[in-house]
């Protein structure tokens, strides 16, 4: 994507059901769990960059160690910040002659070497981006089950509604976050099964040290998760680990978040995408299961695993995001989809260039776009097919083997155009010329393009704001002169803010909103903008469950083409001498090509949850009335 939108979270749980001394003897190392983990988080870290964090619980320890061991980082290379720091204290005993490779030693020694381990990036959508909002969040106690750990990937759009029930209920919360507010819905309710153990089994007649023990065994996951996310709101994949061994991964009941694991008897392994765990645990794509829409993965500290059902899934709704441009393209599934999405593009695309296949070059956006530009050339390829045969049949026999020979061989321009230079974007962050450098974020390909003659069809997943294609992309592709530049993008148009997750929350942002606005501005219809302000206010205090999209309102008036040439006009930089031309996916070819993920609510306004009306009421507010802020 041309737009910096990185805007996700990726979580990664293991737990090993054998001794460490197991994996030292299988796989040379005990440090087998941690290693796995922390490639579990670098083959995520296109989920998250503001920051990582890891947590161990060794839950064997005597009394008086500490038996939960958390370090978080927000340096600029969190992930590996984190375990540099993870592994300093080996390097020290290392130094000091201590054998390190011996589990025993590590077991008593190193606070990292455990059998249940949770791992989180993170990109936040919700407060700030300090150490403090940083997951894995920690709810501690003196006792073991009270203990609690928290990651996710997640975005409520309810935080206050749920914020008031803590108050209610007496609490006292340290932060106003998701994060925070998650944390003590789930620690309430942990406390509550804690103590409820408590008084059955001292009426039972056991004495304070054998019910701790009891209550370990007999904690009620499910139970606790079913009544702390009942009146949640968002999207979320949720993992958590309990002080004495427990741990559990909790799917929104719309599937809106990806969660995926895989479990043997050595050990469970649970991470955001499903690629990741096959190429970290060398498995095939059916050995990972996703976990399903409101269902909980829990696994015991004796080592049961069970998937049980947390909350009544709702009809299926999973981020297309997801496929379109989050999650790595190395996915059996993703790789498709996004293939189809480019090739879906062919027909619409080859108007545009008018069939002229002689003077049209087509390119990519690079990276994430380049999968759906070979469904493109796919397309295009699979089109030429027809043409060939047509040119062949129309002679009726009178060609020559030259001329046969040159219609076969006849192929789509294909060529690498843009160049993306990396490294430019962080030295350019604060510079006072900054525009001039931005334009040369990417570099072109010189002496492929004839002047003033050919198209340029160059496919991007999405646009969100544009303003990289405005500032750098087409203004240095202009450069070569081609006559025209097809933009493409294998997304919709995005048109609504998300709450679920990815950070795309002000409707100011989105250049197919402002488009909309410019084109109600050209067409004397500015006063539904007024009307539309009047309706969202109104709603305003109503209970979510009431409230309305009327955001729609405000495209409905135009056709999609419409919207599209009004952001061509916007995006087209002033000193460009092409002809600007953008083209969109449709919804529908949306659909086809991601069959099973129709979460679409940042292209049509369709939000799978009352709360989602909520926030795009509250943006378009937020918009009218001048305020720098997200509505959730
Ligand atoms: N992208 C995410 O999943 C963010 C998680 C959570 N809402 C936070 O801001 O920390």
């Amino acid at each position: 994507m041309s737009d910096q939108i990185k805007h996700e979270c990726g979580i990664a749980l293991i737990r090993l059901l054998k001794p460490l001394s197991y994996y030292h003897k299988k796989y040379g190392t005990w440090k087998y769990g941690l290693n796995k983990l922390y490639l579990l988080m670098e083959k995520q870290h296109n989920r998250g960059q503001d920051g990582a964090g890891i947590c161990c619980v060794k839950s064997e320890l005597d009394p008086g160690n500490p038996y939960i061991s958390r370090f978080r980082s927000v340096e600029p290379n969190p992930i590996k910040d984190v375990f540099d720091k993870v592994n300093k204290p080996l390097k020290k005993a290392k130094r000091n002659n201590f054998d390190i490779n011996d589990p025993e030693w590590a077991e008593n020694n190193f606070p990292f070497a455990g059998t249940l381990y949770l791992g989180h990036l993170r990109y936040g959508t919700f407060g700030k981006n300090s150490i403090d909002f940083t997951h894995p969040v920690m709810r501690q106690n003196n006792w073991k089950s009270r203990n609690l750990v928290l990651a996710g990937n997640f975005n409520l759009t309810n935080t206050d509604e749920l914020f008031n029930v803590l108050l209610n209920l007496g609490q006292h919360p340290k932060a106003y976050t998701d994060t925070v507010t998650a944390l003590e819905k789930v620690g309430h309710f942990l406390d509550e099964e804690n103590q409820l153990l408590f008084r059955k089994y001292k009426n039972e007649g056991y004495d304070n040290n054998e019910i701790s023990p009891l209550i370990e065994q007999n904690l009620d996951i499910q139970n606790i998760l079913e009544r702390a996310s009942k009146d949640w709101d968002g999207g979320y994949a949720m993992a958590g680990l309990v002080g004495h061994g427990d741990a559990f991964v909790v799917r929104d009941p719309w599937g809106i978040r990806p969660a995926h694991y895989y479990a043997d008897d050595e050990i469970v392994v649970v991470a955001s995408e499903r690629p990741v765990i096959q190429t970290v645990m060398n498995l095939q794509e059916d050995d990972v299961q996703e976990i399903g829409p409101g269902e909980g993965l829990i696994i015991k500290k004796n080592g049961k695993i069970s998937r049980e059902m947390i909350r009544v899934p709702h009809k299926r709704k999973s981020c297309s995001f997801e496929r379109i441009y989050f999650s790595r393209g190395s996915d059996k599934a993703i790789y498709q989809e996004r293939k189809q999405l480019g090739r879906l593009l062919t027909p619409i695309v080859l108007e545009a260039v008018d069939y002229d296949y002689e003077n049209t070059v087509f390119s990519y956006i690079p990276n994430t776009a380049e999968t759906a530009f070979y469904g493109l050339v796919d397309g295009v390829r699979n089109h030429l097919v027809d043409w060939k045969i047509d040119q062949i049949q129309k002679k009726n026999g009178s060609l020559s083997d030259k001329d046969i020979k040159r219609i076969l061989s006849f192929e789509p321009r294909v060529e690498k155009i843009a160049i993306k230079d990396v490294k430019l974007r962080t030295f350019i962050a604060d510079d006072a010329s900054r525009d001039d450098l931005v334009a040369h974020v990417y570099d072109v390909t010189y002496g492929v393009i004839q002047k003033d003659k050919d198209t340029l069809v160059i496919i991007d997943d999405s646009i969100v704001r544009g303003t990289t294609l405005k500032k750098s992309i087409l203004k240095i592709l202009d450069r070569l002169k081609p006559k025209k530049i097809i933009v493409v993008s294998s997304a919709p148009q995005i048109r609504y803010p998300d709450c679920y997750g990815i950070d795309m929350a002000r409707l100011d942002k989105f250049i197919a909103f402002n488009a909309a606005i410019e084109l109600l501005k050209d067409n004397g219809k500015e006063s539904l903008i007024q009307q539309v302000y009047k309706k969202c206010k109104e709603q305003e205090n109503l209970p979510k469950e009431e409230m309305v999209n009327y955001v729609r309102e405000i495209y409905k008036p135009f056709t999609a083409e419409e919207v599209s040439a009004k952001i061509a006009e916007l995006l087209k930089p002033e000193d460009c001498n092409a002809e600007v031309e953008i083209v969109y996916q449709s919804i529908e070819n949306l659909h086809k090509a991601c069959p099973n993920d129709l979460g679409d609510w940042y292209f049509t306004g369709n939000y799978p949850t009352p709360g989602g009306n909520r926030v795009v009421n509250g943006s378009f507010i937020n918009y009218i009335e001048g305020k720098d802020a997200r509505a959730y």
